[in-house]
This record gives C-alpha cells, structure tokens and sequence, in this order.
C-alpha cells in the first residue's frame, strides 16, 4: 500500500470510563464537518466473526481465563478486523478511527495481566506486519474517577469487574508507551470539563489532518 494515498490511522485508547466513547462522537463529527471520508470501528471487534470474539471476551464466566488464551483471542479478533476492515478502509483512502488497539493490548495484557511485552510485540509484527496507528489519542484519567463514570453507564463487564490495581497497573502501561513515543501519541488530559478535553482533541486533529 504506497503510504502516500492511504488515509490516516487513528485510534482512541484510555482506561474505562474515561470517556471513549463520548469523545469518538465529537472525532467523527470533526472529521465529517471537514469532509473527511472516514469509517468508524472498534476492537475487540469491527466485523461479525470479531464481534463474537468481543462478546467471548466481554462476558464473565466462572471459569478462569488464561492470560495468553486472553492474548490469542484479542489478536484472532484484529487479524480479521484487520483483513475485512481496517486495511481495505485505508487503501481506499479513508481514514479509520478504531476505539481501541494494539495498545490496549499492551496496558490490559501487559500491564494489567502482567504478560510479557516481547510476546506482545511477535503477535503484533505477525499479525499486523509494519502497521501501526498514524496517531494514538489517550484519554489519560484516574481510575478511581474512571471507574467511578463508568459504574454509572451500566453493568460492570469481565475487564471492568478487575480490582483497582488492575486499572492502575493498565493506566501505568498507557503512559510508559505514549512517554516512549511523544511524536506518535498524544495524551490528553480527561480529567476536566468535556468541553476542555474535546479542545485538546480539536488541537490534536488539526494537527493531524494538516500532516502529509
Ligand atoms: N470530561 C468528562 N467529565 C465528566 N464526565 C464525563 C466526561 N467525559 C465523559 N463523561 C461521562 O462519563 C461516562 C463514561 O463516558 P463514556 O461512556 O464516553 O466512557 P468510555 O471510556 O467510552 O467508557 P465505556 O467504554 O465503558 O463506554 C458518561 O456518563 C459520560 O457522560
Ligand atoms: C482491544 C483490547 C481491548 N481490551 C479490553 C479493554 C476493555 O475493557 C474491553 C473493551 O471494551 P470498551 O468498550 O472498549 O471499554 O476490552 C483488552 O483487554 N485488550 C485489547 O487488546
């Protein structure tokens, strides 16, 4: 794929509740106002064989799950995500904004399960070969506050049923990447008003949108 016609990588990341899915709402309607040609996913899932998979992993059971079949799943659902949706969606030029990637795999497995992160780094080569977001939004927020707005949206998923070591282990994760990479990610910051965060967005998408 040249890397000149193929339409921009951008995905949302944060811990839960810290506001993803309000803030994809205000990214789709910036890139719509502008004219931007672009298609809207999320992972785990994005077609209906990774949105079973999603549903898999989403669902509390009794049984413990093991970390690496945890691993193995997250990177079946990307490998067809990628194959039916994301690839094809930025040969044709579009941009793809996905809630969710890779890097959630490196804050949940890695940094909440404690997985090993050069385990994660073989699959992501093997499964994504040189692919990787143009740019990561981090929506960058305590979880105790984070935890706390997501209790109020519904009931508690497998992930969002972990401890609070779990979260912060994840948050500790999400940073150590974005500080190892500042040009490729951009943290913002969701603690203040939404309107706050969504300019800290707009600044971002500006900057994006004029990058050739
Ligand atoms: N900056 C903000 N300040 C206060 N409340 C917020 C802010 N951003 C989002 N919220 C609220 O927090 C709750 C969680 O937001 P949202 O559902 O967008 O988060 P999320 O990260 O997508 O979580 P999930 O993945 O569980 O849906 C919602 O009630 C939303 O209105
Ligand atoms: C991509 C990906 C996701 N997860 C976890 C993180 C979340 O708890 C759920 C997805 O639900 P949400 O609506 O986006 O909050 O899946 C993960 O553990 N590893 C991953 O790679």
């Amino acid at each position: 794929m040249s890397e000149l016609s193929r339409g921009k990588f951008i995905t949302l990341e944060g811990g839960e509740g810290v506001g993803k899915s309000t803030n994809l709402r205000f990214v789709t309607q910036w890139l719509e106002n502008r004219g931007i040609e672009f298609i809207q996913t999320r992972e785990p899932g994005g077609t209906p064989l990774a949105e079973q998979l999603r549903t898999l992993l989403l669902q509390k059971r009794d049984e413990r799950v093991d970390p690496t079949a945890e691993l193995l799943m997250v990177f079946a659902a990307r490998a067809q995500h990628l194959s039916q949706q994301i690839l094809p969606a930025l040969a044709a030029g579009k941009w793809v904004v996905c809630d969710r990637f890779t890097d959630a795999t490196y804050a949940y497995q890695g940094g909440g399960r404690g997985l090993d992160r050069t385990l994660i780094a073989q699959l992501e080569n093997i499964v994504q070969k040189d692919l990787r977001p143009d740019r990561v939004l981090l929506l960058d927020l305590d979880p105790v506050i984070g935890l706390e707005r997501a209790a109020a949206t519904g009931e508690a998923d497998r992930f969002e049923s972990e401890q609070l070591d779990f979260f912060r282990k994840v948050r500790r994760a999400y940073r150590a990447r974005a500080e190892s990479d500042p040009d490729r990610y951009a943290v913002i910051d969701a603690s203040v008003a939404l309107p706050e965060v969504q300019q800290q967005l707009a600044h971002v998408l500006e900057i994006i949108a004029g990058t050739p």
